[in-house]
């Protein structure tokens, strides 16, 4: 079955991963990606991303659940989904003795209706490094030259697991660049990244894994409406906290004071922000300082791996 433009590139439904031994990394996870969009997958260390990503690329069989990519099973269906997606693993492993140029040029040679070579190795800024040989290569050029060789195939479908890893920031910003472009000319990407600020900036939706669960999902405005807001300032010499209004009435949902720097938590930032404003200009208070802005992607990711660790500390606890 082929899918139109309207349907979901990606389905995974209630996705389960174990290993030999037992090992359950990946719990029942269902998501989506729709034509044409960038999504994350987030997590910690060891959260179940690779294992997910794997699953996708049917480079393994899911314990139970479904996944469905350009509609068909990648891993039953193997010949109808390869040649239509393009992967980059988190550790390409190339011969090291050949060139960049003689890499491209190989791994074209096992893709049906390959783009020149020099074409993909310009689009990562390889095009003057194709007669150094792999082993020559930084960190940092093989994951281009890995990103170079997944896009050989011109894929509708893209999975990048992580990378930007090794990049430096100027690297960094070429590949978002170029994931962007591949996005507008309406290419599907799927990837993975420890760079929170890549996944705020580039994907349209996304997924925190943690050990193995979906712990949030959506777009990022979405994820981090759902932390609290934070609004920051230094009180005047001769005043304390307790000269404020209280805090409950202002809307905050925690605090911290670092001698008289006062720092907020809040989930209604416009009505705290508002009244706090109301009872400086009252007191004749200048706030010096002053900062209120809403959680950034890291400040959720952060407060979301916390409560999903919080029941099981309390489950050891107990
Ligand atoms: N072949 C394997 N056999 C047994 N356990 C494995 C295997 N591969 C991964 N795991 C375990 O599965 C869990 C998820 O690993 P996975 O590599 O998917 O995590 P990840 O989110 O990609 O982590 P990272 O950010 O470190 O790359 C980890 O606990 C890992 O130790």
């Amino acid at each position: 079955m082929d899918i139109d433009e309207h349907d979901h590139v990606i389905e995974v439904t209630d996705l389960r991963r174990v290993y030999g031994g037992g090992f359950e990394a990946v719990r029942g996870i269902s998501f989506h990606v729709k034509h044409g969009e960038v999504f994350a997958l987030l997590g910690t260390n060891g959260a179940g991303k690779t294992s997910t990503v794997e699953l996708l690329e049917g480079l393994a069989a899911p314990a139970s659940g479904r996944v469905r990519v350009l509609g068909h099973d990648p891993h039953a269906e193997r010949e109808a989904v390869r040649p239509r997606t393009g992967v980059m693993l988190q550790e390409g492993g190339f011969p090291s003795e050949l060139t960049v140029a003689e890499t491209a040029r190989m791994w074209a040679g096992c893709v049906s209706g390959a783009r020149p070579p020099r074409d993909v190795l310009a689009l990562v800024g390889l095009e003057r490094r194709g007669g150094v040989r792999v082993k020559q290569l930084s960190g940092g050029e093989r994951r281009r030259l890995d990103l170079a060789l997944a896009l050989l195939g011109d894929p509708e479908v893209l999975f990048l697991d992580e990378p930007t890893t090794g990049l430096d920031a100027e690297g960094r910003q070429d590949t978002w660049e170029l994931v962007s472009a591949l996005r507008d000319a309406g290419t599907t990407v799927l990837l993975t990244t420890h760079y929170l600020e890549e996944a705020e900036g580039l994907a349209d939706r996304l997924a925190i894994l943690h050990e193995g669960r979906i712990a949030a999902a959506g777009t990022p405005a979405e994820v981090t409406a759902a932390q609290p807001s934070r609004i920051s300032f230094e009180l005047p010499a001769g005043y304390f906290l307790g000269d404020l209004p209280p805090l409950a009435a202002l809307g905050v949902c925690g605090h911290e004071t670092t001698g008289r720097v006062v720092r907020l938590r809040t989930r209604a930032l416009q009505r705290t922000a508002t009244e706090l404003l109301l009872w400086a200009r009252h007191a004749g208070v200048e706030l010096s300082g002053l900062d209120a802005r809403s959680a950034s992607l890291e400040e959720a990711f952060l407060g979301i791996a916390r409560e999903a660790a919080a029941p099981r500390d309390k489950e050891h606890a107990a």
